[in-house]
Formats: structure tokens, C-alpha cells, sequence
């Protein structure tokens, strides 16, 4: 994974690649529905397929809850100790990074932010990624709450509207497919990918390198 250099004047620039983690390696919405569904069965609850916001709760706080206090409650299961160490991994994702990483001329980076609330979810993020990544990979999480400020060339993510500091950040914003974007319309020269299986991530980074 160092940077690798062509031969004389024909060096080619590497390719910088920020990898999100929640929904776009990690499955997030899948685990939160889960954890939400054992701890209050006879509420009403969002199936993955039917989530239309980022930011869970929003959603949520539309139900009709027969309990009220479950609105103020939810935010303390992805607040909680062990739910972001026990995310389970979004299909090929992993094997599409770790093979990313072995490209030519391409680095590779995660790029998360944790919580606000960060006792949990800041370190459990270097144990989910020396999990499903190894240890090598600790070396490559980046922890930010502002990723415009984050240098590379691409970052993947599944947060549509990607804010911070800086109004236009070093990278190109691919979208991840993921509930939360899913009917979403991608503005502007953004890109979607919509899943790590069927290897459409090679060419989009192929086509990436040849522009650099
Ligand atoms: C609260 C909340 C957080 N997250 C994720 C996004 C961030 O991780 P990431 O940057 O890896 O996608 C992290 C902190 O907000 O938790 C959701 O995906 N949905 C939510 O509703
Ligand atoms: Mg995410």
C-alpha cells in the first residue's frame, strides 16, 4: 500500500481515495432497525427500504409511538456501548477496499466521522476497521467531523450533502447508494455507486486514474 511512482517523466500523480464508513462499508441503518426492533417490539418501526432522511432520527420522530419516551430514547442505541463495533459489513465492501489498495498508483484511506456523543462510536471505529480490515488499516482511519477539510481526490460516501469548513473540498463526491439516498436525486457532476459487487467500483476508479 506505499505510494508507488512510475519511471521518469511519465510518473503518474497516485490516486487518493477517502472510503466513508457507516453505510457505505459498515451497515448502520440495518443494525439501528435490529437493536431498535429488540428493544421495543410492539413499537412501530422503518424498514431499511422505507428510510428517506439521513440522520435516523428524523425519521423516526415521525412515528405514532404508543410510547412517547421512545422518541426521546432511540438516539441511546447507536449511542451505546458496542453498537458501532458490532456493525456488520455491507456486502463486498471490504474485499472491494482491500483490492482497491492494491491497485497501481491508487491510496487508500477511511474517512468517518464519529459522533458527536464520541465515547463509543470514536474508538469502536479503529476496532471495526482492525476487524474487518486488519491492523495495518489503523493507519489509514482518518476520524474527522468536517471531511471538506480532508485532502484526496475522491471521497465515497453516503451522505448526500457533504458539508463543512471548506466550500470546495480537495475531492470529487461519489455518492454511495444506501437507504437513506436511495430516491435521492444526485446533483451537479456527482457520481453514485451503488454497491461493491459487481465491480462497476473497478472502473469507476480506473476512469478516475486516467484523468488524474
Ligand atoms: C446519527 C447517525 C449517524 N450516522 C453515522 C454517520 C457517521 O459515520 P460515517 O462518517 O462513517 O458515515 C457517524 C456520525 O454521524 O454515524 C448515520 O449514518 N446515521 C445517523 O442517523
Ligand atoms: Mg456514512
Amino acid at each position: 500500500m506505499a505510494a508507488r511512482r512510475g519511471i521518469g517523466s511519465m510518473a503518474q500523480r497516485t490516486l487518493m481515495v477517502l472510503i466513508d464508513l457507516d453505510e457505505t462499508l459498515a451497515a448502520f441503518e440495518k443494525h439501528f432497525m435490529i437493536k431498535f426492533r429488540e428493544k421495543y417490539p410492539n413499537e412501530p418501526y422503518i424498514p431499511v427500504e422505507k428510510r428517506n432522511t439521513f440522520y435516523i432520527a428524523e425519521q423516526y420522530d415521525k412515528l405514532n409511538f404508543t410510547d412517547d419516551s421512545v422518541r426521546l430514547e432511540l438516539k441511546k442505541i447507536y449511542r451505546s456501548e458496542h453498537f458501532f463495533r458490532d456493525l456488520p459489513e455491507i456486502e463486498g465492501g471490504c474485499d472491494a477496499v482491500k483490492e482497491m489498495a492494491e491497485m497501481e498508483g491508487v491510496e487508500v484511506f477511511i474517512c468517518s466521522s464519529p459522533l458527536f456523543q464520541y465515547k463509543y462510536s470514536a474508538p469502536e471505529k479503529y476496532e471495526w476497521v482492525e476487524k474487518h480490515l486488519g491492523p495495518d488499516w489503523i493507519n489509514r482511519l482518518i476520524l474527522t467531523r468536517d471531511k471538506t477539510m480532508i485532502n484526496g481526490d475522491i471521497l465515497i460516501d453516503d451522505k448526500i450533502h457533504i458539508t463543512g469548513a471548506l466550500h470546495n473540498p480537495s475531492w470529487k463526491h461519489v455518492v454511495f447508494t444506501a437507504p437513506n439516498n436511495q430516491n435521492m436525486k444526485v446533483k451537479g457532476d456527482k457520481l453514485r455507486l451503488n454497491n461493491w459487487t459487481d465491480g462497476t467500483w473497478r472502473t469507476m476508479i480506473e476512469d478516475f486514474k486516467k484523468r488524474l
